[in-house]
């Protein structure tokens, strides 16, 4: 076993090496944190599943942010089994493996305690060898029928398995350059508010992060499930999106991953309509909140917005594992779906409130290096930033060695 004290090394808020244990306490941590179903939220076994088996789901992106959220959420709350599909990097003699793959490990264990059978599989979300591998398991041991598809990815690149054209996604304004705030810690953890400005999307800026951020995977992965027979009847499918507020809109919700974002609510009426004719089934979006994850801390100014909010609301924030508890009540009927009038889940109220936006407003305007420190909850915005990759997570002994090559929980593709 290779064993090692392992401190955090950063550059910016990308970290070199992750921790085995931290990970594994966030992750019991979030099952703690996810509410126990209600009585009326007992999971309804699907007609023909084997009695207490649960219903089957298939997370894709389940080992960080919101589809980990889902994975938990969904074991606790919904007594699913099933698929958890995510791309991470295994140990190396020189470097850990990455957080999501600790994490992974530690549902593994989660889901055993909680006697669900959820396989884990390792590999490209976007190519049709892991949607055959997944068809086939759906087939072979999950009595070839899927109840719930939740789709979770966020990516930098995709290659289309029909044309092998590689796409890659980018994080930029549309029409015009955009300047906004900033927020970066220096090498000693200072904080220093900054103005950065990104270009307008130029060429096929907007076609290749539609091509990657947008419906089309979540399609084809429908299409490959429907074509093989294994969508269930009442199948239920939802997809993450995000609007976010007017001081972050000109970089995301109306910049280049905005377009992205719109394509797959396009998608999810489209699949719906299909689904509803076919399997009686729905797919729908579910805008969710914002939360400190590693793709979102790739987008400027959402570190600053993120840490403004946090102190605006404090523990009214509401954690993704709640969201995604809300989520699986609406999908398996406990409550009722509640959608807005462009066929969305809303489970962002908490952020978009007025009196919530007009103050994050208020002190964003405010906001200097001189001044962050009483604007915004920089303890916890830095924490977050540490908890992703297992570091700084209460309770965890960092001066203990610690085995880095756990291995992954199941087959690797
Ligand atoms: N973070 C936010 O503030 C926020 C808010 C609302 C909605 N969302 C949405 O939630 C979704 C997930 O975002 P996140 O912030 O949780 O991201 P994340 O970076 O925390 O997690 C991304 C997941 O996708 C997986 N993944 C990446 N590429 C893959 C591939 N090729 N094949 C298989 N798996 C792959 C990763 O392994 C990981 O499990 C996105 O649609 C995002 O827009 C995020």
């Amino acid at each position: 076993m290779n064993e090692r004290v392992l401190s955090p090394r950063n550059r910016g808020f990308l970290f070199l090496d992750s921790h085995p244990a931290g990970c594994e306490r966030l992750v019991a941590d979030m099952w703690q944190a996810c509410p126990e179903s209600a009585e009326s939220a007992e999971p309804a076994e699907p007609a023909g599943a084997p009695e207490g088996a649960g219903p089957v789901a298939l997370i894709i992106g389940s080992s960080a942010g919101y589809g980990l959220a889902a994975t938990v959420a969904g074991l606790k709350r919904a007594g699913i089994r099933g698929i958890a599909v995510s791309f991470e990097k295994a140990p190396t003699a020189r470097r850990t493996a990455t957080a999501g793959w600790y994490r992974t490990a530690a549902t593994a264990d989660l889901a055993r305690s909680a006697g669900r059978d959820l396989v884990f599989l390792n590999g490209d979300a976007f190519s049709d060898t892991m949607k055959n591998q997944v068809a086939d398991l759906l087939k072979q041991r999950f009595g070839g029928r899927l109840d719930y598809l939740i789709y979770s990815v966020a990516a930098p690149r995709r290659t289309d398995p029909d044309t092998g054209a590689a796409y890659a996604s980018v994080l930029k304004p549309i029409g015009s350059a955009n300047r906004t705030k900033t927020l970066v810690f220096d090498d000693e953890g200072a904080p220093e508010v900054r103005e950065v400005e990104t270009g307008p999307a130029e060429g096929d800026d907007v076609e290749q992060t539609v091509a990657v951020m947008g419906g089309a995977d979540w399609a084809r992965w429908i299409d490959h499930l429907a074509g093989r027979g294994l969508l269930g009847e009442g199948f239920a499918t939802a997809a993450l999106s995000y609007i976010g507020s007017p001081l972050t809109a000109a970089i995301y919700r109306q910049g280049t991953i905005g377009e992205a974002k719109t394509h797959l609510e396009d998608t999810a009426r489209t699949l719906n309509e299909r689904l509803g004719k076919t399997v009686g089934g729905r797919a729908v979006t579910s805008v969710n909140g914002a939360a400190v994850t590693q793709s979102s801390t790739a987008i400027p100014g959402i570190a600053l917005y993120t840490g403004l909010l946090r102190a605006v609301l404090g523990q009214r924030m509401m954690p993704p594992v709640h969201q995604l508890a809300a989520l699986w009540d609406q999908l398996a009927g406990a409550t009722p779906l509640a959608l807005d009038d462009e066929g969305r889940v809303r489970l962002d109220a908490w952020e978009l409130s007025d009196e919530v936006q007009t103050a994050v407003a208020a002190r964003w305007e405010a906001a200097t290096t001189d001044t962050i420190a009483g604007l915004a909850d920089l303890d916890w915005f830095h924490g977050e930033v540490r908890r992703l990759y297992g570091f700084s997570v209460p309770g965890v002994d960092y001066t203990a060695p610690v085995a880095t090559d756990i291995p992954w929980p199941g087959p690797t593709l």
